[in-house]
């Protein structure tokens, strides 16, 4: 159950013009690996992401998530994929104020009728904090959250957007490494974008991003 992008081409209006922000990308993620996208601003990595995330239509060219071609899919259609299949975890944990840990888990799996949401804060080991509220968190542990959070519906894909930003070196290091290891551990195929190439040695595919075009090496 992979992710796959085949030529995908998204471009935006720009006064009379159109800003081409991917140029037909092709990226394939395997189940049960991570590829990080790497590069500079205004690259297209959050383009990409949002194409990945069925949230934006491409111009032209094809996304399969977890085997399934979304062309032609209706809004109702895509909201219950994307629901069913695809866990986001975004830049900043938004997560809810008045909850604690455990219950940021438990609303998401009311949601979806899902269970087993104490075993995923174990696993990204936040069990002991599991009472605790998002303002009695760190930075780190609250990332944390979001990612068990971002789990709880099974998803066949996970698209990560800068985990690390707000992180320091190690933080990041750690957060980086949990999210290859829950990759492996739930068969997801995972898009991490970042900026910072620090932390990548671990990550199964890096392809750099270069004016909406990937380059692979
Ligand atoms: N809604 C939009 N309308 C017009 N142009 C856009 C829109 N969103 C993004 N762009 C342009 O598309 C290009 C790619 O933007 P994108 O946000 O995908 O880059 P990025 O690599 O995520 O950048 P950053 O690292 O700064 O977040 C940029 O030139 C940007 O200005």
């Amino acid at each position: 159950m992979s992710l796959i992008l085949r030529s995908v081409t998204l471009t935006y209006p720009d006064g009379d013009r159109r800003l081409t922000a991917l140029d037909a990308v092709d990226l394939h993620v395997p189940a049960g690996t991570v590829t990080a996208v790497v590069g500079p601003s205004g690259s297209g990595k959050s383009s990409l992401l949002a194409v990945a995330a069925t949230l934006v239509r491409p111009d032209s060219g094809e996304v399969l998530v977890g085997d399934t071609p979304v062309h032609g899919m209706d809004r109702r259609a895509l909201a219950a994929l994307r629901r069913r299949s695809i866990g986001i975890v975004f830049q900043q944990p938004n997560l809810l104020p008045a909850l604690t840990a455990a219950e940021q888990l438990r609303v998401m799996a009311h949601l979806d009728g899902r269970r087993g949401t104490a075993d995923l804060l174990a696993e990204v080991g936040m069990a002991e904090l599991a009472h605790r509220r998002p303002h009695q968190l760190s930075g780190g542990q609250r990332q944390r959250v979001n990612i068990a959070r971002a789990l709880v519906n099974r998803p066949r894909v996970l698209l990560v957007d800068e985990p690390t930003s707000a992180l320091d070196h190690a933080r990041g290091a750690a957060i980086v490494d949990l999210i290859t290891s829950t990759t492996r551990a739930h068969g997801v195929a995972t898009v991490l974008v970042t900026h910072d190439r620090a932390h990548l040695a671990g990550v199964d595919q890096v392809v750099d991003l270069v004016d909406g075009r990937v380059r692979s090496r």
